[in-house]
């Protein structure tokens, strides 16, 4: 089947919710509606600036979506700090991401907890942008395939195989993120190609070839095409390259097919 590409921006800790409106109406100004029929374009700020994207997003009519980065595994209660499933639903949040290597690493998530916010997310129909991908030492090891298959699986854990089309999945190699160091199209392929075939194995061939993997790390426009040239490859999760317009309307409109607008 032909899966339609997506391109997440995630945004991390960058931008205020004045410079989000900013580089929202940038955007969307800079790529024409039609492109929208070949590509689905998201952005992820942070929580601090989903209401005003909310605003512009519903007031301007914009085919534009948007998420969050992370969400808490409950659903409200005395979490100080934390930011629920429902009041990302509330927010008109289509997307979130979950088990980012940012948050595996600075926050201490593991696969269970990871699973949980899957969880939590998929029940207040907000789709889960759950991120596996291995460290540097791994790779060199030649564990990369088995290591981010095991992530998967694990988040995916207790989920019934029509939850698991709700899901996307983001492999994302730690040594390619901000690093410049992307990964050939081939490396990405090959674990791309091996997550879905996870997928198939656990919950049918028709689930797999639903699901969106896409790749992240170190992501532009002058790396897009080839990316999503592979076949499993459904398109990316952009970090740097989505906090500039120019770049990343750029980007979009080649994950799109082309012409650039
Ligand atoms: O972590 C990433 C997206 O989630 C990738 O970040 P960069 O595109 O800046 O390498």
């Amino acid at each position: 089947m032909a899966r339609k590409p997506f391109i997440a921006g995630n945004w991390k800790m960058n931008l205020n919710h004045l410079e989000a409106i900013a580089l929202v109406q940038k955007i969307a100004f800079s790529l024409p509606e039609k492109y929208y029929a070949k590509v689905d374009v998201a952005v992820l700020p942070p929580f601090t600036d989903i209401r005003s994207i909310q605003t512009l997003v519903d007031g301007d009519k914009l085919l534009l979506t948007y998420g969050a980065q992370d969400l808490s595994p409950h659903d409200s209660g005395a979490y100080t700090g934390d930011v629920s499933g429902p009041m990302l639903a509330k927010l008109g949040c289509s997307y979130v991401t979950v088990g980012h290597s940012e948050r595996r690493e600075y926050h201490g998530e593991d696969d269970e907890l990871v699973g949980k916010k899957v969880r939590a997310a998929l029940k207040h129909g907000v789709k889960p942008i759950l991120c596996v991908g291995e460290k540097l030492e791994v790779r060199e090891a030649g564990g990369h395939v088995g290591h981010c298959h095991e992530q998967l699986l694990a988040a995916l854990k207790g989920l019934k195989a029509e939850q698991v089309r709700d899901v996307v999945v983001a492999y994302e190699p730690v040594w390619a993120i901000g690093t410049g160091k992307v990964a050939t199209a081939a490396d990405a392929e090959e674990v791309c190609k091996a997550l879905r075939g996870a997928l198939a194995d656990k919950y049918g061939a028709e689930i797999a070839d639903e699901v969106r993997v896409l790749y992240g790390g170190s992501v532009k426009s002058g790396n897009i095409a080839e990316l999503v040239a592979c076949d499993n490859i459904d398109g990316a999760l952009v970090g740097g390259a989505s906090l500039q317009a120019e770049e990343f309307t750029k980007l979009c409109a080649l994950a799109a097919g082309g012409p650039l607008p």
